[in-house]
């Protein structure tokens, strides 16, 4: 039972898995390894090849002329010893033995089967069959062992080289129909800064000819899904350059020292292949500030960060290659990455406005065939708060909507229901019983009521009482733009809004329930911002503290140790403790008032489940 909408879910999904390292880096032992075995089947069974029999008087005839090595006789009871008949037996070494009368009349007369080796099998294959297993077996053990080496810093393994297939880097070239500037919407600002780099790597000799210097790396902070890989990918494919990427994370492994070489095999490909464009997604997993244990003081991410310095101030003025790298988390970046030299420039990524909305819209429905009744505008205004991967996401829920109900179009309708889903989740229509459902109607009322008597608050634009998600109902309000500054009514109007839900309950049932505890939550939070941020409280004065500051684009807060006194700190809590009282008053005052509108809007409710703005504005006046 929430007012505003719980926190969006994002997109994020692990990376792909990679084939084991020593197969990536060296094929043509894989090759030849597999020759080897082939080789070895084929020559076993060949040794174990017989020829086919042979008449009689062809056996003899071969035997006189020694052309016969071994003969295999069966069903022949040979005097002598030989009666095991399923043994071969040697003709050249036994000849004497066996090539008298006696023995070739016994022959004769027999029913013998007599397998003849045309000739003895060749000695090197004798050896290479009892060879052959021990090199497989050999290289087997050379490769497991390349691979443990190649994890363990990719030097020294046996013959190979630096060779860029060691690195986890993905290689993109720019190909036809790749992502341009034009798939890039909104962020006309980060466009612009990366407008000279553009420039640098298409046309360096002009920038070298004046001696200007260009920035080597460029570091993209905002929030997750705004668009930073792919502003970087496009980039590269606008200077028409190879472009290196690869994952913080990626450059750490169980074993110590693989990082860094990973990043010196990085930069030397990089260069090889200038000019070239290197990005480094989720620099904070090996940026963080050294020596600090907020990286839990690993050796091997510290190590791996060292060698991104060192690579970065190791930078030939004639190498043409430009490192961007992107983060979320700018706050925790070990300061030396960030100085002269090396992330020096950085590029911030907003989460988009209403025009950016619109435009990110209109990118991700280029090929979606849209109803008439669609209004990009409208949606870019119903999605405050959402990065670019939200509004990806939701275009393609609404578009799979429109599937699932076998349409040819995607419809205005389908975009609101998407909305609703990537915002709070799924719905769940059998989650309450027949009481709690009364509940949550007489709760969402209230929330609905107060809003809709708030003059300086966003107007209502929706009461449900279909649980989703976490929230089991819910009550809207449209604000089309995103505000940056809230005044002191606005504020008040809100906390107001947040208490009418319980205060609903507590009118209607003369008790309060636990549906109301991210009411609460929010409002006191809310509450003390006004105290202890914003000076809205005569009590406390017009002081200000960091506490309970939000990082601009972060949504995250910046806590410090509390810079006032114990005796401050009570006065706060009691100020804050005030304000919420007296919201809660009016919230009960104007509830009271409008005593029959409650009970007509929670009947409504009950029976249509979920009210437009329209109807409550029909059933309330
Ligand atoms: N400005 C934008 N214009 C068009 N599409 C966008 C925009 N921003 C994000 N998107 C869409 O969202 C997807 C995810 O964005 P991307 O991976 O670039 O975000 P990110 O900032 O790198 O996120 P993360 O921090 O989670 O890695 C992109 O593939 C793209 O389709
Ligand atoms: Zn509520």
């Amino acid at each position: 039972m929430s007012t505003p909408p719980p926190d969006k879910p994002s997109d994020k999904g692990g990376p792909p898995r990679k084939p084991p390292e020593a197969l990536h880096r060296d094929p043509w032992f894989v090759w030849l390894m597999m020759a080897v075995f082939f080789s070895y089947f084929w020559l076993a069974q060949g040794q174990d090849q017989q020829s086919p029999l042979l008449p009689y008087s062809e056996f003899i005839q071969s035997l006189e002329s020694g052309e016969i090595g071994r003969v295999e006789i069966r069903g022949l009871d040979l005097s002598g010893g030989y009666n095991n008949s399923d043994k071969s037996v040697d003709f050249r070494t036994r000849l004497p033995e066996f090539i008298g009368d006696e023995f070739l009349q016994k022959l004769e007369s027999a029913d013998v089967d007599v397998n003849v080796k045309s000739s003895e099998t060749p000695v090197w294959v004798n050896l290479l069959v009892g060879f052959l297993p021990w090199v497989f077996i050999i290289g087997v053990f050379v490769l497991l062992s390349r691979s443990v080496q190649s994890r363990m810093g990719g030097m020294g393994g046996l013959g190979g080289g630096l060779s860029f297939s060691n690195s986890k880097a993905r290689r993109f070239e720019k190909k036809e129909g790749g992502i341009t500037y034009d798939d890039v919407a909104g962020l006309e600002g980060a466009k612009q800064d990366l407008g000279d780099i553009i420039e640098f790597l298409k046309n360096p000799e002009k920038y070298q000819a004046l001696g200007a210097k260009i920035p080597k790396g460029i570091l993209m902070m905002g929030a997750p899904g705004t668009g930073k890989t792919l502003l970087a990918r496009a980039t590269a494919a606008e200077a028409g350059v190879p472009f290196f990427s690869i994952t913080g994370s990626e450059f750490i492994e169980l074993y110590v020292g693989v990082g860094a070489s990973r990043v010196r095999d990085m930069f030397l490909t990089a260069r090889k292949e200038a000019p070239a464009l290197i990005f480094i997604d989720e620099i904070d997993s090996v940026g963080r500030i050294r020596g600090t244990g907020m990286g839990g003081g690993n050796d091997e991410r510290e190590q791996t960060l060292n060698q991104i310095l060192a690579e970065m101030d190791g930078f030939d003025p004639e190498d043409v290659v430009v490192v961007l790298a992107a983060t979320n988390r700018p706050d925790v970046l070990d300061p030396a990455l960030l100085r002269p030299g090396r992330f020096d420039r950085k590029v911030v990524l907003d989460l988009p406005d209403k025009a950016a909305r619109v435009a990110i819209f209109q990118v991700h429905t280029r090929k979606t065939p849209l109803a008439s009744d669609v209004d990009l505008k409208k949606l870019a205004g119903m999605t405050v708060g959402f990065s670019g991967a939200d509004i990806e996401n939701l275009v393609n829920e609404a578009s799979l909507r429109a599937a699932r109900e076998d349409r040819h179009d995607v419809t205005s309708d389908d975009f609101l229901v998407a909305r609703e889903k990537v915002l709070m989740g799924d719905e769940r229509p059998n989650l309450l019983t027949s009481a709690e459902r009364e509940r949550v109607a007489c709760h969402e009322a209230g929330h609905g009521l107060i809003t809709f008597y708030s003059e300086h608050s966003d107007p209502l634009q929706k009461i449900s009482i279909v649980p989703r998600g976490r929230a089991l109902g819910v009550t809207e309000q449209l604000a089309s733009e995103e505000r940056h500054n809230f005044d002191e009514d606005f504020l008040r109007d809100r906390l107001r809004i947040f208490m009418g839900g319980r205060c609903a309950e507590q009118l209607l049932y003369h008790n309060c329930s636990s549906g109301a505890a991210d009411d609460l939550k929010q409002a006191t939070k809310l509450a003390r911002q006004m105290v202890v941020n914003w000076g809205m409280s005569k009590d406390v004065g017009p002081m200000g503290f960091a506490e309970g500051e939000r990082h601009p684009f972060l949504g995250r807060e910046l806590t410090e140790p509390r810079p006032y006194s114990e005796a401050l700190a009570e006065k706060i809590d009691e100020e804050v403790k005030q304000l919420l009282l007296r919201a809660e008053a009016e919230a009960m005052e104007l509830l009271d008032k409008h005593r029959q509108g409650l009970d007509k809007l929670m009947a409504e409710l009950l029976e249509h489940e979920s009210l437009g703005s329209e109807e409550v504005v029909a059933c309330l006046s």
